[in-house]
This record gives structure tokens, C-alpha cells and sequence, in this order.
């Protein structure tokens, strides 16, 4: 077995703020199927270490940049996972990253440098009794794990780092005064190193110093390298080539299956999609929709700039004028939540909001909404789209990262040759959007297309199978000193 220490700020089941906790919680069993071992490595946030009450100390750090430290050894689902238990850092009520007024915590560059720097012992043999081969680091908060692994490793054989890019736009960026407290030697500040526009940068830190980038779409893989959507990075990853990879993310079975789903009244498969009828009744209950012929459009979304949900708010009166009907959940920017808000009082039974963040909620959209709609102005993977595929939630999307990858545009062309799964409109802009929306309402009139499409989703391979080996490819390569 190829041992691999997977380092993030969130894991499904345990925290989760967005779709990196999918994807970091779906890892070890995507990946064992192909030989590797997959150990996570998480921050012991109040509900991680809740949730792992017999774990056993395995190690212990006097002084973790700054406080001390012990590594807690428990198990998410059947695969092992580490817990850095340093209570000053990270045993404190409200979110990952921020309180629960939502205001980011302040010494969040000396938690998440405590994270890597735990991470990067355990990949150089710091920690008596852990090896691994490969150190797979997941977005900013994790993205100074290979830098130290280059600049400051530990005593044993260094783990080849990968890096792994969900969200290009959060860079964890500080300023310069915090480098001396990083406990980095001078020669890591550098322009290779961990210096980003005069300051510190930690996902820049972890791409420059990965024997291996990916992101998690082909398309996205190429969209960073121009400044559009590099958001600065864009001239870092260009000059690593072929060594930026886009692994599309897969989606996991055990949890979004409409046939074994608890969260939906009715569970379906393709060949009995009029038994979801039921769902489509509840979620008219749980959004106080008025019952009626036209579709239910729905959105399981952070509210912000990046999910385009500014322009879905100036769709609404389109959407409704068309005898649609809107479920949103989600949250976010407080404009938008307040958008939204008033969308849904000025048309009761027709438009239902639910701001929040409700798991059990966000399954029942999928499993009775007609259409999700997920007008993103850059989208690295994105899963809801996944998730409606799966679940006859026919995606509605903006052509772009995996966006475009995953959905099958329903041209009339793809609707004769039976392959259509969605709609992709080509920009998000208020006449593009509602485009969309009419094509979707037209072809949910036609019923046959609409249908068609709907099992055309369902019957599509998403599961982990062909990326996991990517991945394992990509481990194996990089040991094997290939890459
Ligand atoms: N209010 C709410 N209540 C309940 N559930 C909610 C919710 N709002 C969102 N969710 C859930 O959160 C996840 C969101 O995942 P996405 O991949 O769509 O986007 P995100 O931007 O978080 O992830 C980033 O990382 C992932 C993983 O690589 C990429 O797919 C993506 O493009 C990138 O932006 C889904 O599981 C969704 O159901």
C-alpha cells in the first residue's frame, strides 16, 4: 500500500463549510481500491474531537508555533484519521475559519501554519511510527505543509508533496511581519519560496514548493493559467506546464444515491422517477410554494459573488413571470441573503428561502426540485451539479471549469442524439441567465426531452472510479520519481 497523509481544514461528516469537506471526506475510499492508504489529517475543532472521543495521543509538541500540541489518532469512517488537538488554536466555538458573527479569526495564519507544520513532521519522519510517501495538501489552509517540508523538514526521508487547488480565489495571504513567527529559515523568503506580492502567501507557498499541482477540472486546470481566473497565481501555474493536473472530482455513492437516500420522503432510481413526485410535494411544504404545473427551480449555494448569485437575484421576476418557481438555500453575503429575502415576500407561493446551511434540506432539493441552478462565474469542480445529475435535478449551469465539463448542453442536436443532461448558457449576464431559465421551462413543457434528460444524469458514472486512479496514478508516478 502507498501511505498518503491528506492535510485539510474540513472533512465530511465531521466539518464542512463547502465542497472541499466532500471531496477530503470521499478521498480514502476513492483511493483504496488502488492501493493507497489514505490518513487524514484534520484541526481538532470542537466537533472533530467530539466526534473522536476514543482517540489515543500518539504524540506531542511542546511548542506548535507557539502552543502546545498532541496528535490524536481516530478514524473517519473505516480509514484512519489524525486530529491536531491544540485547544488554543482551534477548541473555540463558531466556524472553521471565522466566529459566528462570521468575522475571520484573527490568528487564522498561525492555525493553519500549526496544521502544516504538523503535517510536514509527520511526512519526514518526525513522528515515530508515521511514514508516508506522499503528503497531499488541500487548498490554502494546508498550502504550507509542502513549503515546509522543502525548507524546514524533520529528521526522517521527506514525503513528495501534492498540492491540490479547490478554490483558486482563497489564497491565504499576510503580511511579511508574520514570516519570522513561521519558524522558516531566511532562504524560504524568496519569490520561489513563500514571498507573494511583498507579503506572505500560503497557497503560492504550497504550489511552488508541490513536486505536483492539481486542480479539480480539466477545464478549470486551463482557465489558471490566464489572469481571468489565476487571480494572480496565474503566471505560477503556467510555468509549472504539464505538471498542473485536473483530476475532476467524483461524488460519493454511500451518501448521494437517490435510492438509498434517509433525507428524501421517497427514494427512486431511473426507472421509477414518478415516485419522486413525493419529494417535489415536500419541498413545496418546507418552501411554501404554491402547488402548480411549471417547475421548481432550486439552489443549494454559498450566496456570493463567485456563484453569480447577484445576477440569479435579478432573474427571479423572469423566473416567476414564467410559472417557475424558486426553493433557494443557502447563505452568504448579507446583501444577497437580504435579496433573496425580499424576493420571497414579494411572491408568497412562488418564490421560498431558506437562508442557512442545512445538509438534510439540501439532499431534499435535489431529490424533489425539477432543476438546480448554478450560474457560476468560475467554478473549479462543483458538485451540486453533481449531486443534480445523480438525483434527475437537471443542472442548469454556466460553461465554465466543471461546469462545462460535467453537463451536457441540451442543443437540439443533443436532445436527437439522446445525450443531453442540462443547460449551459455561455455567460453570466441577466439576458444569458434568463435564456437558460426559458430553455429549461420550454423543455420541462415538452415533458419527453425533459425526462430524457433527467435519466440521461442518472445514468452517468460520477462515482470516484476513473478519478481515484488519477489520483493513485499521480502518487504512484511521483515515488517512482517519474513525475
Ligand atoms: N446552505 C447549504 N446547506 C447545505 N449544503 C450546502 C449549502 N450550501 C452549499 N452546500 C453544500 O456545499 C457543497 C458545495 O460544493 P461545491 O463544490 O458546489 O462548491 P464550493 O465552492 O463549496 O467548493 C469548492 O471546492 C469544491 C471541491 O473541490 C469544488 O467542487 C468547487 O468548485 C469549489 O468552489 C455541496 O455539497 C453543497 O450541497
Amino acid at each position: 500500500m502507498l501511505s498518503v497523509l491528506s492535510v485539510a481544514s474540513e472533512a465530511y461528516p465531521l466539518v464542512k463549510t463547502g465542497g472541499l469537506a466532500d471531496v477530503v471526506g470521499a478521498l480514502p475510499a476513492a483511493l483504496a481500491p488502488h492501493g493507497v492508504q489514505v490518513t487524514t489529517l484534520l484541526p481538532g475543532y470542537p466537533a472533530v474531537t467530539a466526534a473522536a472521543k476514543r482517540a489515543k495521543a500518539v504524540h506531542q509538541w511542546p511548542d506548535l508555533l507557539g502552543h502546545p500540541a498532541r496528535l490524536l489518532a481516530s478514524k473517519l469512517g473505516d480509514h484512519p484519521l489524525l486530529i491536531l488537538d491544540a485547544p488554543e488554536l482551534f477548541a473555540r466555538p463558531g466556524g472553521p475559519y471565522a466566529d459566528a458573527t462570521g468575522r475571520d479569526w484573527d490568528d487564522n495564519w498561525r492555525r493553519f501554519a500549526a496544521l502544516a507544520r504538523a503535517a510536514a513532521d509527520l511526512a519526514s519522519g518526525a513522528v515515530p511510527g508515521h511514514t508516508y510517501a506522499v503528503l497531499h495538501a488541500h487548498d490554502w489552509q494546508a498550502g504550507l505543509a509542502p513549503a515546509y517540508l522543502r525548507f524546514a523538514p524533520g529528521p526522517g526521508r521527506a514525503a513528495k508533496a501534492v498540492a491540490t487547488v479547490h478554490n483558486i480565489a482563497f489564497q491565504g495571504r499576510y503580511d511579511a511581519e508574520i514570516f519570522p513567527h513561521l519558524g522558516l529559515p531566511e532562504s524560504a523568503w524568496s519569490v520561489d519560496g513563500i514571498e507573494y506580492y511583498g507579503g506572505v502567501g500560503y497557497l503560492k507557498a504550497g504550489l511552488e514548493a508541490a513536486d505536483a499541482v492539481t486542480t479539480v477540472s480539466p477545464t478549470y486546470a486551463d482557465e489558471i493559467r490566464e489572469p481571468r481566473f489565476g487571480m494572480g497565481l496565474e503566471g505560477l501555474i503556467a510555468a509549472k506546464g504539464e505538471r498542473v493536473h485536473g483530476i475532476v472530482n467524483g461524488i460519493d455513492p454511500a451518501i448521494w444515491s437517490p435510492e438509498i437516500d434517509a433525507a428524501l420522503p421517497a427514494r427512486y432510481s431511473a426507472r421509477t422517477l414518478p415516485k419522486r413526485a413525493a419529494n417535489k410535494r415536500a419541498v413545496e411544504q418546507r418552501f411554501e410554494l404554491d402547488p402548480g404545473p411549471g417547475p421548481i427551480f432550486c439552489v443549494v449555494s454559498r450566496l456570493t459573488w463567485q456563484k453569480g448569485m447577484d445576477v440569479l437575484a435579478s432573474a427571479v421576476d423572469a423566473l416567476v413571470g414564467m410559472s417557475g418557481r424558486l426553493a433557494l438555500l443557502g447563505s452568504g453575503d448579507q446583501a444577497l441573503e437580504a435579496a433573496f429575502r425580499e424576493a420571497a415576500q414579494r411572491f408568497p407561493g412562488r418564490v421560498g428561502v431558506r437562508v442557512g446551511y442545512d445538509e438534510a434540506l439540501s439532499h431534499l432539493l435535489q431529490g424533489g426540485a425539477d432543476a438546480i441552478l448554478i450560474p457560476s462565474r468560475f467554478e473549479p469542480c462543483g458538485l451540486t451539479q453533481l449531486y443534480g445529475l445523480a438525483y434527475g435535478c437537471v443542472p442548469i449551469v454556466a460553461r465554465t471549469g466543471g461546469l462545462a465539463d460535467t453537463v451536457i448542453d441540451a442543443n437540439e442536436a443533443a436532445i436527437a442524439a439522446g445525450v443531453a443532461t442540462g443547460i449551459q448558457f455561455p455567460e453570466v449576464t441577466l439576458p444569458h441567465l434568463t435564456r437558460a431559465i426559458t430553455r429549461a421551462v420550454d423543455l420541462y413543457d415538452r415533458r419527453t426531452p425533459w425526462t430524457q434528460m433527467q435519466k440521461n444524469g442518472m445514468r452517468q458514472d460520477f462515482s470516484w472510479g476513473a478519478s481515484g486512479r488519477r489520483y493513485a496514478q499521480l502518487f504512484a508516478s511521483l515515488v517512482e520519481g517519474l513525475e
